[in-house]
C-alpha cells in the first residue's frame, strides 16, 4: 500500500506565524467557548487600557496650569481631581487584569494541548494499514505534537527565554524606582522594596506549582505513552486488531486529567497571593500617585517633573512579577535543580573506589573469570535474581547457560557486563575484582549480542560499526564481521546497500525481518570481537534465525568461537549443546554442572528439558504410544 500523505491544504497567502495564529484562534472557541469569549474581551480591555492611562494622564497635566490658577475647590481643580481618581482606577484595573488573562491564557493553553493531542490519536487510528506510521510527512506532523506535553513548561530553555524580557523590565523598573528617590526618597524606596517582595512571594508561589506538576510527571509520562501506542508503529497491528482505539484514548484522557487536575487544584489558592500581591501594589500605585498630585498643586514641581516622575511611576509598574515570563522562570527553576541533583546522584567511573581505570593487558582475560557468592537483586525490588552463584568460567573456552525463563541467565551476564553490580559476592576476572577493573576498558574486551538488541534507526554500516565506534568506518572490517554473521549477502541487496537506514520511517529507509535483524545484530558482536575483545557473550543469537541460517551458524560456532571466552544463553539445546561446557540455572543458583554428554547421562534437569524439547520433534504415533515414543527419543538423545 502506497504511504498516505498529509495534503498540504490550501497554501497560506500570509505569513506562515499570521497563519498559524489565525488557526489557532480558530480553534479556540471550539475547545472551550467561555474562555475563549472571555480571553477575547480580556485582551480587548487590557489593550487598550495603556492608551486610555496615556489620554488621562496627559489631560491630568494639562489641567493642572488652571487648576493652579483657579485653586483647588474651583470646577478646574475638581476636574484635576477626577482625572486623578480615574488615572488611578485605570491603573488598578490593568494591574488586576494581567494575571487573569495570564491565568486564562494558560489553562486554555493547556486545553488546546489536550484536544489537539486527542485528534491527532483519532486521526491517526483511522486508516485500516499501518504504512502511515512510516511516512515520514505524517512522522514530521507528529513530532509537532508530541512536544505539547506539560514538560515543555520545564524546560531550562524557556527559562533563558524569560530572562530575556524579565531580565530588563526588572532593570527599567530599578531605574524608575532609583530616579523616584529624587522626587521623595520614601518613594523611591517603597517601589525598591515592594517589588523585590511581590517577585518573591509570586515565584515562590509559580515554584510551587511547578514542583506538584512535576509530581505529576508520573501520570503524565503514561498519558503520553498512550498516546505514543496510538501514534507508533510497535503496537499498530494489535490496535487495529482489536479494536483499541477508543479504549485507549479514554485511557489516555483519564491519565491526562490525573496528571494536570492536582495542578490546577493546587492553582486556586493562588488566586489569595495574587490579590495580595496585586493589591499591594495597587496601594503603593495610590500612594506614589497621591503624593505626586500633592506636590503638583502645592507648586513643589514644575509640569516637567510632574511629567517625569508620572512616566517613572507608569516604567515602574513594568517590573512585572505576573506574566507567563515569570512563571517559566519558577517551573524551570523547579526543573534544573532535580536535573542537577540526579545529575550529581550517579557518580561517575572515577568516584568509584578503589577502581583503576588503566588500560588491560592484550589477551586479557588469558586464565578465568570467577564468580563467588554472588548474589544480585534489581534495584527496587526484593527478590533476588541471583542467590550464590559460584562459578568458574575458563578463558578461551565455551559455556553455555540453560534454564527456564526467569531463572537468571541475562541477569548473570549483565553483572559480567559490568551493568549491574552484584549485590554480594564477587566477580573476579583473571584474578581482578571486576568492579575495580577500569570499565571502558573491561567492556572494549567483551562482545555482545543480547537477547533484546537495539535495531537503531541509522544506516547498516553505522549498525555494525557501533560495536567497536573505533573503527566504524573501516568497510573492509564491516564486510568480514556481517560476512561471518552470515548477513553480507543481505546487506548488498539492500537498496542502498551498506547506506541504507534501517528504519522505513526514514526516505529510502528500509525494515528488516526479526531473524535479518539478529544477523546484524551478531555482525555488530563480532565486529567487537575482530576490534579486541576475547569475551563473546550470545544471548538467545538464533532465536530468530531460520533452520538454515540455525544449521549454519551451529556448523561454525567452533569457527566464530574460536580463542574467544564464549558465553551462550539459549533455549535451543541444538544450539546449547555446541558448547564445550553447559551449566544449568534454576531460580538464580546453579544447580548442574558439565559436558552436553555427561548432564544427559545424569538424568538430571538438563536431561529433562533436553528430552522435553526433542520429543516435540517426534511425530506422535497414535493415543497412549506417543508417550513410549518420547521415551524412545530420550534414549536415542542419550546414546
Ligand atoms: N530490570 C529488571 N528489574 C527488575 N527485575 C528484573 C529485571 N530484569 C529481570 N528481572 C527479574 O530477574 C529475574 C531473572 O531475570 P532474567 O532476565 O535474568 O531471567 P532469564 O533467565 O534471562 O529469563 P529468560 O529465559 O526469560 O530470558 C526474573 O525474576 C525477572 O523478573
Amino acid at each position: 500500500m502506497a504511504p498516505l500523505r498529509i495534503p498540504p491544504g490550501r497554501r497560506p497567502t500570509l505569513s506562515p506565524t499570521l497563519h498559524g495564529i489565525l488557526t489557532l484562534l480558530r480553534l479556540l472557541p471550539r475547545v472551550n467557548r467561555t474562555k475563549a469569549v472571555l480571553g477575547a474581551l480580556g485582551v480587548l480591555v487590557a489593550s487598550v487600557l495603556p492608551v486610555a492611562v496615556a489620554v488621562v494622564t496627559g489631560l491630568l497635566i494639562g489641567s493642572i496650569d488652571a487648576t493652579l490658577g483657579a485653586g483647588l475647590s474651583s470646577p478646574a481643580g475638581r476636574h484635576t481631581f477626577v482625572l486623578l481618581a480615574v488615572a488611578g482606577c485605570l491603573v488598578m484595573v490593568q494591574q488586576t487584569l494581567a494575571p487573569v488573562l495570564t491565568t486564562l491564557g494558560e489553562t486554555l493553553g493547556r486545553e488546546v494541548d489536550r484536544e489537539l493531542q486527542q485528534r491527532v490519536m483519532a486521526a491517526v487510528g483511522r486508516p485500516e494499514g499501518t504504512a502511515h506510521l512510516t511516512d515520514p510527512q505524517v512522522l514530521d506532523a507528529l513530532r509537532v505534537v508530541r512536544g505539547l506535553g506539560m514538560t515543555e513548561i520545564d524546560r531550562p530553555s524557556q527559562a533563558v527565554g524569560a530572562l530575556a524580557v524579565v531580565l530588563p523590565a526588572w532593570l527599567r523598573a530599578v531605574a524608575a524606582a532609583v530616579t523616584l528617590v529624587a522626587f521623595h526618597w520614601w518613594v523611591g524606596l517603597l517601589w525598591l522594596v515592594t517589588w523585590p517582595v511581590v517577585v518573591h512571594v509570586m515565584q515562590r508561589e509559580y515554584f510551587r506549582v511547578g514542583r506538584v506538576g512535576q509530581a505529576g510527571s508520573g501520570a503524565l509520562r503514561q498519558a503520553e505513552y498512550l498516546r505514543d501506542v496510538v501514534l507508533t508503529r510497535p503496537a499498530a497491528k494489535e490496535v487495529r486488531l482489536w479494536g483499541l482505539l477508543d479504549w485507549l484514548v479514554a485511557r489516555f484522557e483519564l491519565a491526562w486529567q490525573e496528571a494536570t487536575e492536582p495542578v490546577w487544584r493546587e492553582r486556586r489558592p493562588r488566586v489569595r497571593v495574587v490579590l495580595g500581591a496585586t493589591g499591594t501594589v495597587t496601594l503603593v500605585n495610590l500612594v506614589s500617585y497621591a503624593v505626586l498630585a500633592w506636590a503638583a498643586v502645592h507648586h513643589d514641581l514644575g509640569l516637567g517633573s510632574v511629567a517625569v516622575y508620572a512616566q517613572a511611576l507608569a516604567l515602574a509598574n513594568n517590573y512585572t512579577a505576573f506574566d507567563d515570563n515569570n512563571a517559566y522562570l519558577s517551573f524551570a527553576g523547579a526543573a534544573v535543580p532535580r536535573v542537577l541533583g540526579l545529575d550529581a546522584s550517579l557518580p561517575a567511573p572515577a568516584a568509584v573506589p578503589g577502581r583503576r581505570p588503566e588500560a588491560l593487558p592484550a589477551g586479557f582475560p588469558a586464565d578465568r573469570i570467577s564468580l563467588s557468592g554472588v548474589r544480585f537483586r534489581y534495584p527496587g525490588t526484593d527478590r533476588e535474581a541471583l542467590r550464590g552463584v559460584d562459578l568458574d568460567i575458563a578463558a578461551g573456552r565455551s559455556l553455555a547457560i540453560v534454564g527456564d525463563n526467569g531463572a537468571g541467565k541475562s541477569s548473570l551476564v549483565k553483572l559480567l557486563c559490568g551493568l549491574h553490580t552484584p549485590t554480594s559476592g564477587r566477580i573476579r576476572v583473571d584474578g581482578q575484582d571486576l568492579a575495580e577493573l577500569g570499565q571502558e576498558a573491561w567492556r572494549s574486551r567483551i562482545g555482545v549480542l543480547f537477547q533484546d538488541f537495539a535495531r537503531y534507526h541509522l544506516t547498516a554500516a553505522e549498525n555494525i560499526g557501533m560495536g567497536a565506534p573505533q573503527y566504524a568506518g573501516d568497510r573492509d572490517r564491516l564486510r568480514e564481521a556481517a560476512d561471518r554473521a552470515g548477513a553480507l549477502a543481505l546487506i548488498e541487496g539492500l537498496p542502498h546497500g551498506w547506506d541504507t537506514v534501517l528504519s522505513p520511517e526514514y526516505t529510502g529507509g528500509t525494515d528488516l525481518s526479526g531473524g535479518q535483524w539478529q544477523r546484524i545484530a551478531l555482525a555488530r558482536a563480532l565486529f567487537a570481537v575482530d576490534a579486541g575483545a576475547r569475551v563473546l557473550i550470545l544471548d538467545e543469537p538464533t532465536a530468530a534465525l531460520d533452520v538454515r541460517a540455525e544449521a549454519e551458524i551451529y556448523e561454525r560456532f567452533l569457527e566464530l568461537t574460536a580463542g574467544l571466552t564464549t558465553i551462550l544463553i539459549s533455549h535451543r539445546f541444538s544450539t546449547v549443546r555446541c558448547a564445550e561446557r553447559i551449566i544449568v540455572l534454576e531460580d538464580g543458583a546453579v544447580v548442574e554442572d558439565g559436558g552436553h554428554d555427561e548432564l544427559l547421562a545424569k538424568q538430571g534437569r538438563y536431561a529433562a528439558m533436553f528430552d522435553l524439547q526433542a520429543a516435540r520433534f517426534v511425530e506422535p504415533a497414535h493415543g497412549g504410544e506417543a508417550v513410549l515414543e518420547i521415551q524412545a527419543t530420550a534414549e536415542a538423545g542419550h546414546a
